[in-house]
C-alpha cells in the first residue's frame, strides 16, 4: 500500500485514495501516530463519486471523522491533479460539509471555501469575547493582544465545552496571526485553514480587516484570505514530503 504525505503549511496529511468508502478510524490513528505511523494531523482518502471528482473520508489524528479541512482541501487537489483523478489543474469534490473547488498552480493552492455560518457572537469565557463560527467545522475565535499567551489548558477547556476548535488571533488590516488548538488533534496544531478563516470573518464583520489579508498560522509560513463577491477563498503553498510504500503488518480489519 503506498500513501503520500503532504505538508500543508504546517498542517500535514497522509493521502490515498481507494474504490470504495470504508470506515477507517483505526487505520487513521495507526497512520496519523508520529511513532507507530508515518506521523500526521490527518489522513484523508479519495473515493470515486458519480457526480464530482471524487469524494473524501478526512479523518483528524485520533480517528474522529471531521466534516472539513482547509489545509487539507489544498493538498487534496494537488495529489488528485497529479494523479489525474482532476484534470485541468481544478478539483471539485465532495466533503462531509459540502462540495469544494480549488485551482491548483504548481504548488501554490487555492480553495473556495464554504459559506461561513456565525452561529453565535456572545460567548464570555476567561476574560475574552469569543464568537463562534462553522466554517465547515466549528471554530471559537477571540482577538486577543499577546499570541504568546496561548493557554493550552484554557482551550482544551473550551473545545470540551462547545465541541470545537479554539483560535485566538491578532489583527492589523492586512494582517492575521493566529493559533489554533484542535479538535481531534487535541492540541496546537501550526496550522489550520478552516480556523484562519473563521478568524478571518470576525475581524472582517468587526471592519477590522480588508478584503485582502496575509494571514501567518503558528509554523510561520504566509497564505492569503480574501474576500470577494460574497466568497471566501484561501491560498498558500503545499509540499508534497514524500511517497512511502508502508511495510507496516496493518491488522486486516482495518484495511
Ligand atoms: N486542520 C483543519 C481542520 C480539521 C478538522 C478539525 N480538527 C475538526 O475536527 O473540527 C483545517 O485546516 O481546517
Amino acid at each position: 500500500m503506498f500513501v503520500t504525505k503532504y505538508n500543508a503549511n504546517g498542517n500535514d496529511f497522509v493521502i490515498f485514495h481507494d474504490n470504495q468508502k470504508r470506515d477507517r478510524h483505526e487505520l487513521a490513528k495507526l497512520l496519523c501516530d508520529r511513532h507507530k505511523g508515518v506521523g500526521a494531523d490527518g489522513m484523508v482518502v479519495l473515493i470515486p463519486h458519480a457526480e464530482y471528482d471524487f469524494e473524501w473520508e478526512f479523518y483528524n489524528s485520533d480517528g474522529s471523522e471531521a466534516t472539513m479541512c482547509g489545509n487539507a482541501t489544498r493538498a487534496v487537489a494537488h495529489y488528485a491533479v497529479e494523479k489525474g483523478i482532476s484534470v485541468n489543474d481544478r478539483a471539485e469534490f465532495l466533503t462531509g460539509a459540502g462540495v469544494i473547488t480549488a485551482e491548483v498552480n504548481g504548488l501554490y493552492v487555492v480553495t473556495d471555501m464554504l459559506e461561513p455560518k456565525i452561529l453565535r457572537r456572545d460567548i464570555e469565557e476567561e476574560g475574552l469575547q469569543w464568537w463562534l463560527i462553522d466554517t465547515g467545522v466549528p471554530h471559537l475565535v477571540a482577538e486577543v493582544e499577546d499570541l504568546e499567551n496561548f493557554d493550552l489548558e484554557m482551550a482544551r477547556r473550551l473545545r470540551e465545552k462547545y465541541d470545537a476548535n479554539v483560535n485566538i488571533y491578532t489583527v492589523a488590516e492586512d494582517e492575521l496571526r493566529l493559533r489554533t488548538y484542535e479538535r481531534g488533534v487535541e492540541g496546537e496544531t501550526l496550522a489550520c485553514g478552516t480556523g484562519m478563516t473563521a478568524c478571518y470573518v470576525r475581524a472582517r464583520e468587526e471592519g477590522k480587516a480588508r478584503d485582502l489579508c496575509i494571514v501567518f498560522p503558528r509554523s510561520g509560513d504566509e497564505l492569503y484570505l480574501e474576500y470577494k463577491e460574497g466568497r471566501y477563498r484561501f491560498g498558500g503553498k503545499v509540499d508534497k514530503t514524500f511517497v512511502a510504500e508502508l511495510t507496516l503488518d496493518i491488522p486486516h480489519y482495518m484495511l
